[in-house]
């Protein structure tokens, strides 16, 4: 066993060891560099963590292919025309095949582009001057970090002013059907096929289940749904659900609703998932996507004195202090928000307040969120359900996508644009958009509801002509009240 106890030239330095190297993690450690202090990440798979090397980055560059194979839905109605028309074709006609989907290629330039950024941030934490280790770590009491080494050598033992655990979460799996990595699939598990499957079952329709059930309809597979709640997407914007899950029937993808998976088993030449009502679905595949497991146990953060919620999350305040003293969490073990935005802000927070700098704490409301489907939605501030069940007063308006002149031009239907604002302040409580690039619209919205502007202040804004965010310009003005 090694016992380190100071790194860096500064032995003055205060001492800061980051348990898990994702977005929570890595982004801690440069705002911790930043303010002086010694800092040594440890990290067991790599880092950039399950955000970079598993979950975020391979999804939403599958994702990019699949939005790829979505848009050639609209050429058609655009006047294109795949293929070259054979000699005495009628115009128009396509001789060629078609556009097929190289699932292996897709799938290793999803891997590369992860490892590389996996690659990227190691070299920055190295030049910003933070120590790293591969390996797996645990706490041994509050201020301590012991390290089994990846590699297999001696365990290390880190002393440290404070710890930041950011250990994420892995996927849960259906009781019973552990997943092979073959036909029974995490989400983690996906880049390794090397083929489209035939007939792919996802289980669980919250925002995993949807993007990947979207992906892969996409890429041309036939998708079943098994959504244990009357729609998808249970816990966002119903009207946007509502239209999502229509988008989804309109393309071939089955949707069981109100259908629960009991478990999933390999058959001769596939998969069976068999529903809590007796019913059977088949499939060539199964993705199980029914939520994530924080990584907190067996690490000594219950011995440490730290608090975890009966699910096993950590429980934090605002500026990510656990109940042990000196012993800060960020990210999805927290279970605040499981966004990557708001685990590297969990992350700076707990670092500036250790550290002694100005510090501002988390605000959920004002995160800002998408779903990368097919449109996107993307959502910030106060939900509708949020309003309705606190009783608040809101005014709400909608504008459908397809009013709008840049997307009319782009041959977009599906989306809109919604607002809520607080009915005499007139301020900006809350934004859903769903449309292509949701993602890269909402920033006018979680401005607004940042700085706590009007519907007016928005509407007065300038917007390009035409553009798809003049939808948000317009929804804004029809929020407008006149002056008595
Ligand atoms: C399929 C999918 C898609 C997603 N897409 C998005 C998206 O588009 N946008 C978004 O904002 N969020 C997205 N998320 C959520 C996002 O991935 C998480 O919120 C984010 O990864 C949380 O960051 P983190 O730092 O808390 O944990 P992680 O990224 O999980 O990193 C934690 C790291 O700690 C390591 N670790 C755990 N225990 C130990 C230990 N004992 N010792 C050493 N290392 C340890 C883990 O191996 C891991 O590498 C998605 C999630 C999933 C599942
Ligand atoms: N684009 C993004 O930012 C993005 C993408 C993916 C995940 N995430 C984050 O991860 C969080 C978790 O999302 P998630 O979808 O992985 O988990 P989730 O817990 O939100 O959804 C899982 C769904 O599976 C259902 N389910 C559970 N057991 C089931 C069963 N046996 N049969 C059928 N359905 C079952 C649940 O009712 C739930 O609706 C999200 O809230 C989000 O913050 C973000």
């Amino acid at each position: 066993m090694v016992t380190v106890t100071s790194q860096g030239p500064d032995l003055q330095a205060t001492r800061i060891v980051i348990l898990g190297g994702g977005p929570g993690g890595y982004e801690a450690a440069l705002v911790a560099r930043r303010l002086g202090a010694e800092v040594t990440v440890v990290e067991r798979q790599g880092l950039g963590g399950s955000a970079v090397l598993t979950d975020v980055v391979p999804s939403k560059t599958l994702i990019a292919a699949a939005e790829w194979m979505t848009s050639t839905e609209r050429a058609a109605g655009l006047g294109i025309r795949f293929g070259v028309p054979a000699a005495g074709s009628e115009p128009g006609e396509s001789t060629a095949p078609g556009i097929s989907v190289d699932l292996a290629a897709v799938n290793q330039r999803v891997m590369a582009l992860a490892a590389a950024q996996s690659a990227d941030i190691r070299a920055r934490l190295d030049r910003e001057g933070v120590v790293t280790l591969l390996g797996e770590g645990r706490l041994d009491g509050p201020r301590r970090v012991v390290v089994r080494p990846r590699g297999g050598e001696p365990e290390v033992v880190l002393e440290a002013d404070a710890v930041l655990v950011s250990v994420g979460a892995t996927p849960r799996e259906l009781p019973g059907s552990p997943a092979d990595g073959e036909r029974i699939l995490t989400w983690t598990q996906l880049y390794g096929l090397q083929e489209l499957p035939e007939k792919l079952i996802v289980v669980g329709s919250g925002v995993t289940g949807a993007e990947f059930a979207g992906a892969y309809n996409a890429l041309g597979v036939d998708v079943t749904l098994v959504s244990s709640r009357d729609r998808v997407l249970p816990g966002e914007d119903a009207d946007a659900a509502e239209l999502l899950e229509g988008v989804f029937r309109s393309r071939g993808m089955t949707v069981l609703s109100r259908s629960r998976a009991a478990g999933a088993e390999r058959t001769a030449d596939g998969v069976a998932v068999s529903l809590a009502d007796g019913r059977v679905v088949e499939g060539s595949h199964v993705l199980v996507a029914v939520g994530a497991i924080p990584a907190t146990r067996g690490i000594g953060l219950e011995e440490a004195g730290v608090t975890l919620t009966p699910s096993g999350h950590v429980v934090v305040d605002k500026v990510s202090r656990t109940t042990a003293r000196g012993v800060y969490a960020a990210g999805d073990c927290t279970g605040v928000l499981p966004l990557a935005s708001v685990a590297a802000m969990q992350g700076r927070i707990a670092m500036q307040h250790v550290l002694g700098d100005a510090v501002k704490p988390i605000r959920v409301p004002d995160v800002a969120a998408n779903i990368f489907t097919s449109p996107e939605i993307a959502t910030v501030g106060k939900s509708e359900a949020a309003l309705q069940a606190a009783g608040s007063k809101y005014v709400t308006t909608t504008l459908p996508l397809s009013r709008n002149p840049r997307a009319k031009m782009l041959g977009m239907r599906d989306g809109f644009v919604k607002l809520f604002a607080h009915p005499e302040a007139a301020v900006v409580l809350g934004g859903v958009v769903v449309s292509p690039r949701a993602s890269e619209l909402i920033f006018p919205i979680t401005l607004a509801v940042s700085h706590r502007l009007t519907v007016d202040d928005v509407a007065e804004a300038f917007t390009v002509y035409p553009s798809l965010s003049g939808s948000i310009a317009e929804v804004a003005r029809m929020l407008h009240h006149p002056v008595d």
